[in-house]
């Protein structure tokens, strides 16, 4: 869900570290296994007759691990401030990778962590998470649950409990059939949020991009929850019918609520959460404001949305909407419901509208790879402008464009892993309850796993990959190049075929029991609307951005995105 920013890290690290020892304990005889089964990559052949003979390594110790070396009492602060500060995180460790390897430790204003791009390291730090898998939660947003005694869903729960809803949640979000269900009433949003833009003024940027796909994000996850729309896009005239007894202005300032909990968290990693909230200081007071009202809000509409339920279920109609399933067929508790369904909208809100932004600019910046997106669209509806869901099947190469933006601009470049157990990561002895933090970012843009990262290639992600000729000369953080030659032809010598990634060196969403729930609600979300988008309409990104952190990454400007209505020709 969301990243890190490092002074809140290092405060959580030392309390994690040390309440994690009995697991420590735990886990260490699981360790030999495991190890043994992280000698043989992804992708390679195990040893079949003959055995090797075992050459034995000497572990290296946690100190021996790469560090950098920093200034007296200051370390290197002066180097991440210089290098951007929080802004620029994720470039700032992205160089420190390059200078020190693929796993280094460094102690950031008075903590340490230890960060990994290498995959077959984050291989072994999720091998080693244990059953009941533990990640970084801000510490803003552990103060303020403590503070207000708040129970929240699934990101902040633990052990059985977060066991327990994660079962229930895998089934009704994780399996494709149960996001297939809401595919429809996802392009009747898209729909919404097309016509929306049709009516602006042709020939100028949209001018609240970043707002009006929170909207869509927030209105597709509403569909889904509640079967019913929100009535979020207001200028449309499908969802303000639907919703006219619902307060439009309370549904923004559930919008406006959401965002505030993720800006104020951000301008919180300047400062040490624990004494803003002691001296009552403006910062943590918008932002415990911020997440009293979005609670608030969430608690609201999941009331309503089980009033509704149960009025259906009274009438006999079978369950449509996720709280439906949750309510009549998985007989969770009102409390469990609010608590799960409010944090995901959470969760979703800025991940998956900055992901479609970043798909937007990479296909506004590369006309010839958005034509041929658009080409692939048409051929599946047969030259309709009408894309449905069984379409998405057959929009392999747009699915490569939602990978590339994921890969090249990752909205949570960093993911963390709490070590269930004492392991070895890159030959290095690490101790259970250590917090490591893994550079997604890195691993994306590393030439050792993809061919010239920093080119836009959504060809790169097809079975049948062609090859690549153009070397690699794109700066880090340059504008992205496209693949494809001028003339539009793709040229030939080396690109990473999917067939030879490692599987663990493209994690958007995290791996194993604990990633992403919502993975596949979003990437239908987005799949639809770039689909429908390219099918109607022409797109442009005026500016050229970079990515900053405002706890996602996201862009370091407003997109000024050009969205024109194609001719009838044009599609056929
Ligand atoms: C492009 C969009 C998204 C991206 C890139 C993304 C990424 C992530 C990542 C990296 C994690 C952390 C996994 C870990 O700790 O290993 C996560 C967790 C989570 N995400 Fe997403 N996410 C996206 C959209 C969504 C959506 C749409 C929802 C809700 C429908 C959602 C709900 C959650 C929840 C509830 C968790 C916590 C899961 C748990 O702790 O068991 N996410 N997401």
């Amino acid at each position: 869900m969301a990243s890190v920013v490092p002074v809140v890290l290092q405060r959580h690290f030392r309390r994690v570290s040390s309440s994690q020892q009995a697991v420590q304990r735990r886990h260490r005889a699981s360790l030999a296994a495991t190890l043994e089964d992280l000698k043989t990559p992804v992708g390679e052949q195990a040893p079949s007759a003959t055995p090797r003979p075992v050459v034995p390594t000497k572990v290296k110790t946690y100190e021996e691990i790469p560090t950098p070396r920093g200034y007296p009492l200051l370390g290197t602060l002066p180097s991440f401030l210089a290098a951007g500060g929080v802004q620029y995180h994720h470039r700032y460790i992205s160089q420190r990778h390059r200078e020190l390897g693929g796993i280094f430790r460094e102690t950031l204003g008075g903590s340490e962590m230890v960060f990994v791009s290498d995959p077959a390291t984050v291989r072994q730090v999720f091998a080693a998470e244990g059953p009941y898998p533990r990640h970084f939660i801000p510490e803003a947003w552990l103060l303020y649950n403590h503070d207000r005694q708040a129970k929240r869903g699934l990101f902040f729960m633990d052990g059985e409990e977060w066991k327990e809803n994660r079962r229930v949640l895998n089934v009704r979000l994780l399996r494709p059939s149960s996001v297939t269900l809401h595919q429809d009433a996802f392009g009747q949003v898209a729909d919404s949020l097309l016509r929306c833009w049709s009516s602006l003024t042709p020939g100028c940027p949209i001018p609240h991009l970043e707002r009006d796909l929170y909207r869509w994000n927030i209105e597709s996850l509403g569909v889904m929850v509640f079967g019913s729309r929100l009535g979020f896009l207001s200028e449309d005239s499908e969802s303000s019918n639907t919703n006219s007894s619902r307060n439009k202005e309370e549904m923004e300032r559930f919008i406006e609520a959401i965002h505030g909990i993720f800006k104020e968290t951000c301008a919180m990693g300047t400062f040490p959460p624990a004494l803003a909230k002691a001296l009552r200081l403006p910062i943590w007071n918008r932002f415990a404001d911020a997440v009293d009202r979005a609670l608030g809000a969430g608690q609201q509409l999941v009331l309503e949305g089980l009033k509704a339920s149960r009025e259906r279920q009274e009438r006999g109609q079978a369950p449509v909407a996720l709280l439906d399933h949750l309510l009549q067929e998985d007989g969770l508790q009102d409390v469990t419901i609010i608590r799960l369904l409010t944090d995901l909208f959470l969760a979703a809100a800025d991940t998956t509208s900055h992901t479609a932004i970043w798909s937007l600019y990479l296909l506004g910046r590369h006309p010839k790879e958005a034509e041929r997106a658009r080409r692939e669209v048409l051929t599946a509806t047969g030259g309709s402008r009408e894309v449905k869901g069984n379409h998405l099947s057959s929009l392999p190469y747009l699915k490569g464009v939602v990978k590339e933006a994921l890969r090249m601009y990752p909205v949570a470049p960093f993911q963390t892993r709490v070590l269930g157990c004492d392991t070895q990561l890159a030959g290095y002895l690490v101790k259970a309850g250590t917090m490591v933090v893994l550079s997604v970012y890195t691993t994306g843009r590393d030439p050792a796993h993809f061919t010239n990262p920093h080119q836009f290639c959504p060809e790169r992600w097809l079975r049948d990959a062609p090859e690549v000729t153009t070397t690699n000369t794109c700066p880090i953080n340059s504008e992205a190049k496209s693949c494809t030659s001028p003339s539009g032809s793709i040229s030939t010598t080396s690109s990473a075929p999917i067939g030879r990634l490692h599987s663990h060196a493209f994690i958007p969403f995290g791996v194993g029991s604990r990633s992403c729930i919502g993975r596949r609600v979003a990437e239908t979300q987005l799949h639809l609307l770039l689909a429908k988008l390219l099918a109607a309409s022409d797109l442009r990104a005026v500016n050229q951005v970079d990515m900053v952190m405002r706890m996602v990454g996201v862009t370091s400007e407003p997109l000024q995105l050009l969205v024109t209505p194609l001719s009838d020709e044009a599609s056929e």
